[in-house]
């Protein structure tokens, strides 16, 4: 599991470290971790310029800096504002040789050390005409803890910043770096250790990687199982008009762990899907999990209600969103896309999309029900813990009725027993992850994503998940 915390959770580890290591270890720790990256990973023959601010996200860029010159490779650096540069930075860098620049231009490498959590969101003066030079030239940038300007406890990016191709951050990652532009703005994000860890409470945000199969446990068949034990998952999605969100909705299901598939709803329509899956059995019955709402027709609203009526978790997407009561439960899981949350909430698509977290968190809050927000990073938050982020899929998969086929999934992993955030957070890693397998690097149709569920689960179990990203 990844780990990210906010501004004040680092401050104050860092506070107790500092007690126990003395400050200056902690930059030391930080700047050598810095410059192996740096080290490892520069482009050689360029020289990089170290844009360094006033605080000591600037210190560590210095120290960095002198490290790198005392390997033999050149170094620049350039001072926001020279006379509060970190002295005992400068001075290393200094007496290491490192070369003192009055612009950045003409640098074709970049190490960001301008701000870091320190900063307020937004660059203004010169550090904004050096996001503006950054952003038309695009050098190669590494970013020193965080990309100088973005919102790193809330992932918004609501001025001037810069953008990395890499992040090395120190201790833990930090909100911004996992959710909403400001994660975009982050480039790839490696996380260097500096001692932090004993000092740092519960996080804040959360992200499942490939060693996480532990969340799936509960839905682990054992040698006396059967269908009912593991679970059985009711389908009311799909109408005359949308008949092809019940088949994705039913193929979600049925690639996750429960046992057995009840579809409830047309006539015609359960006929045809009894055709295509003859294991799903059309009459409504008992079920550990409902699934409303994709496809949905008139009738959303009272199959929502029959769902809710039946204590077992339920997952709401699509139609069924349009006709939420008032107050539902943590282990209801809503599933909208950045859309559907912004008719929810009444705002426009814009203001979700520039902040994705504290909407999914004003929703969570409001009906007082788990809420997964669809999107390249889709985020799950439930009322209570931390929030967790999916940092697996493709670009791809942004394709007509992948989020049906997401839907039943969760709706197979809830009816195995997995808590809501579990369900919601582990359903969207796999869906991921399935659609980089259907086609690693091309197209795929949610058909497909739905196919290679089964395959990406078994290898989640057993370990040997890979490539579960593509971008
Ligand atoms: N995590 C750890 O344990 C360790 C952390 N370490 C490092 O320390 C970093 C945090 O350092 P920090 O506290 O000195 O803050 P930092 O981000 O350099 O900036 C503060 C300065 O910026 C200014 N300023 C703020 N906003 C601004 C804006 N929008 N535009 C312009 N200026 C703005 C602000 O000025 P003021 O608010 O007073 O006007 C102040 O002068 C951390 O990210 C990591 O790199 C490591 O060394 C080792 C251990
Ligand atoms: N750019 C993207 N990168 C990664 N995943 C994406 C991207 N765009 C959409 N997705 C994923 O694709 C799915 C689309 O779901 P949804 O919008 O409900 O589609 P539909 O209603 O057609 O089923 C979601 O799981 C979402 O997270």
């Amino acid at each position: 599991m990844l780990h990210a915390h906010d501004v004040a959770a680092v401050r104050a580890a860092e506070e107790l470290a500092a007690r126990d290591v003395g400050w200056d270890a902690l930059m030391q720790q930080a700047a050598d971790a810095l410059a192996e990256v740096l080290l490892a990973e520069l482009p050689s023959g360029r020289t990089p310029v170290f844009l360094v601010g006033p605080g000591n996200n600037g210190g560590d860029a210095l120290f960095a800096a002198a490290r790198v010159r005392e390997r033999g490779f050149p170094a620049n650096v350039c001072l926001l504002d020279p006379e509060h540069a970190h002295e005992a930075g400068l001075a290393a860098a200094r007496a290491a040789g490192v070369g003192e620049v009055d612009e950045p231009h003409g640098h074709t490498v970049v190490v960001d050390g301008i701000l870091g959590i320190g900063a307020r969101a937004g660059l203004s003066g010169r550090a904004a005409g050096w996001a503006a030079w950054q952003a038309e030239t695009r050098p190669y940038t590494v970013a020193v803890d965080v990309p100088s300007g973005i919102g790193v406890d809330d992932g918004t990016t609501p001025g001037p910043h810069l953008v990395a191709d890499r992040t090395v951050t120190f201790g833990t990652s930090k909100p911004g770096l996992l959710v909403g532009p400001a994660a975009d703005a982050a480039g790839t994000v490696t996380l260097a250790p500096i001692g932090l860890g004993p000092y740092l409470g519960e996080p804040v945000v959360e992200a499942l990687t490939t060693a996480d199969a532990g969340v799936l446990a509960p839905a682990v068949p054992h040698g006396d199982a059967h269908k009912y034990t593991r679970g059985v998952v009711g389908v009311r999605a799909g109408s005359t008009q949308f008949p092809g969100a019940a088949h994705l909705v039913v193929a979600g299901a049925q690639s996750g762990p429960a046992g057995y598939v009840r579809f409830v709803g047309d006539d015609a329509v359960a006929q045809q899907v009894v055709l295509r899956a003859p294991e799903v059995v059309p009459a409504a019955g008992r079920v550990q999990a409902w699934v409303v709402g994709p496809g949905g027709g008139d009738d959303a609203g009272t199959h929502l209600s029959a769902a809710l009526a039946d204590d077992v978790p339920v997952v709401v997407d699509a139609t069924a969103l349009q006709h939420l009561p008032d107050h539902l439960r943590a282990d209801v899981v809503l599933t909208p896309h950045a859309g559907e949350l912004a008719t929810l909430l009444d705002v426009d698509r814009a203001e979700v999309e520039s902040d994705p977290w504290t909407h999914a968190r004003t929703a969570s809050g409001r009906w007082g029900a788990t809420v997964l927000l669809k999107g390249r990073r889709t985020i799950v938050v439930a009322p209570t813990g931390p929030t967790r982020v999916n940092l697996s899929g493709t670009a791809w998969l942004g394709t007509a009725g992948s989020g049906d086929v997401l839907s039943g999934l969760l709706g197979s992993l809830l009816a195995s027993g997995l808590p809501p955030r579990d369900a919601a957070s582990v359903g969207a890693f796999l869906h991921g992850a399935a659609a980089v397998r259907a086609n690693p690097g091309g197209p795929v149709t949610a058909t497909a994503v739905a196919a290679a569920i089964p395959a990406v689960l078994a290898d989640f179990l057993a370990g040997r998940l890979t490539g579960e990203r593509d971008w």
